[in-house]
């Protein structure tokens, strides 16, 4: 006989009055793009690597009607915040606002952002924020909508907003937000190298196509992830790994940031596995053989004036930190 069965109901949970959602940021192992389609955007075949540095926003009611964002930021890499918009084009913002469509009483809500993403820097900083919003304002507003509903929600504010939702290892396909979640079980570690320039998504997506025309490469339909990549993930070999990642996108960061180039010969000389930028760029995500050669790395790259730190994937996609009584 099951005790929960004979227990009293359980009154319904009150909504909390703030609570604070982690998300965090993404490296693409592999980012293979297809041509521009007529919508504007390429389909892709990636595989997203959530890592160890993670965004955080706090959701607290408030008295009056609305969405307030602010924005700080902490952590080793020192992201700047000033060029982040406080208004209803930010992405936490734009996120709270498509949720409160589904919420029977959408209180106003003031959203306080602590970065340590790089902003437009590739690791999908902005996508982190969305992806916590919706979870926060979800456990605010008391929609307990499912992860699908959310993971709906999301695909319509960005491409990479799905995957922060969801963490871990996942291939997407689509523009990179049909998801299936993948099997890594070994962390891999990482150093990331931060710029103190932003690149454009789709700058450097239009960088990919005007190389692409220029004959200089070329554009094939992405069908499906190199499986020797789902097997290096999965047997979390660094080494194997090593030799397949790929991204299609970083010649054209590079094209457009020709420095970016030492960067990734500086962590290779200095003894990474393999050297990439992360999605678009401009961050650059190096490969360790485990977690004291990242630490080592590290210490070296900014031994070397670079801004780097040591980060392992995966980690778990957007969940709820702490939460604060109404
Ligand atoms: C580079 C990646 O980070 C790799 O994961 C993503 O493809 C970018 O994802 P994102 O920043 O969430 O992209 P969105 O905010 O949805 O789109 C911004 C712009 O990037 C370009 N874009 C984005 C995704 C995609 N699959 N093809 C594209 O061409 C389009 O010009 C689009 O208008
Ligand atoms: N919460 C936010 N954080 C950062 N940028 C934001 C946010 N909301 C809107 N933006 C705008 O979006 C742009 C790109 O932001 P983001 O930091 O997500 O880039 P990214 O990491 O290169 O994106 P991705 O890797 O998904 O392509 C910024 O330049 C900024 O103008």
């Amino acid at each position: 006989m099951s005790a929960a069965k004979f227990s009293p109901a359980q009154p319904p949970t009150a909504a909390p009055a703030s609570v604070c959602v982690r998300a965090p940021g993404k490296i693409n192992v592999s980012l293979r793009v297809g041509p521009l389609r007529p919508d504007g955007y390429h389909s892709v075949a990636s595989v997203y690597l959530a890592v160890s540095l993670f965004e955080e926003v706090r959701a607290t009611v408030t008295e009056g009607p609305g969405i307030t964002v602010t924005v700080d930021s902490d952590g080793a890499l020192q992201v700047p915040v000033k060029d982040i918009p406080l208004g209803p084009d930010n992405l936490a913002v734009r996120a709270a606002q498509a949720l409160a469509a589904f919420a029977e009483n959408p209180t106003g809500v003031h959203l306080h952002i602590t970065k340590r993403v790089p902003v437009a820097g590739g690791m999908g900083g902005g996508s982190a924020d969305a992806a916590a919003a919706l979870v926060a304002c979800d456990a605010l507003w008391n929609t307990h909508l499912s992860r699908e509903e959310l993971a709906g929600i999301a695909a319509g504010l960005g491409a990479d907003v799905p995957f922060s939702l969801l963490g871990g290892t996942a291939v997407g396909l689509g523009v990179g937000d049909r998801l299936t979640p993948a099997i890594s079980k070994t962390p891999l570690h990482w150093v990331l190298v931060a710029s103190d320039f932003g690149l454009s998504t789709p700058g450097v997506y239009g960088a990919l196509d005007s190389l692409r025309e220029e004959g200089q490469l070329q554009a094939e339909e992405p069908e499906e992830v190199d499986p020797a990549i789902l097997a290096a993930m999965r047997s979390g070999n660094a080494q194997d790994l090593a030799s397949v990642m790929s991204n299609d996108l970083q010649a054209a960061a590079l094209h457009l940031a020709p420095g970016l180039a030492d960067v990734l010969s500086a962590g290779e000389r200095l003894g990474a596995l393999a050297g990439m930028v992360s999605g678009s760029g401009p961050t650059v995500a190096f490969l360790a053989q485990n977690a004291p050669a990242a630490a080592e790395l590290a210490a070296a790259l900014r031994a070397a004036g670079h801004r780097a730190l040591a980060v392992e994937g995966p980690v778990s996609g957007a969940r709820l930190a702490s939460a604060v009584a109404g």
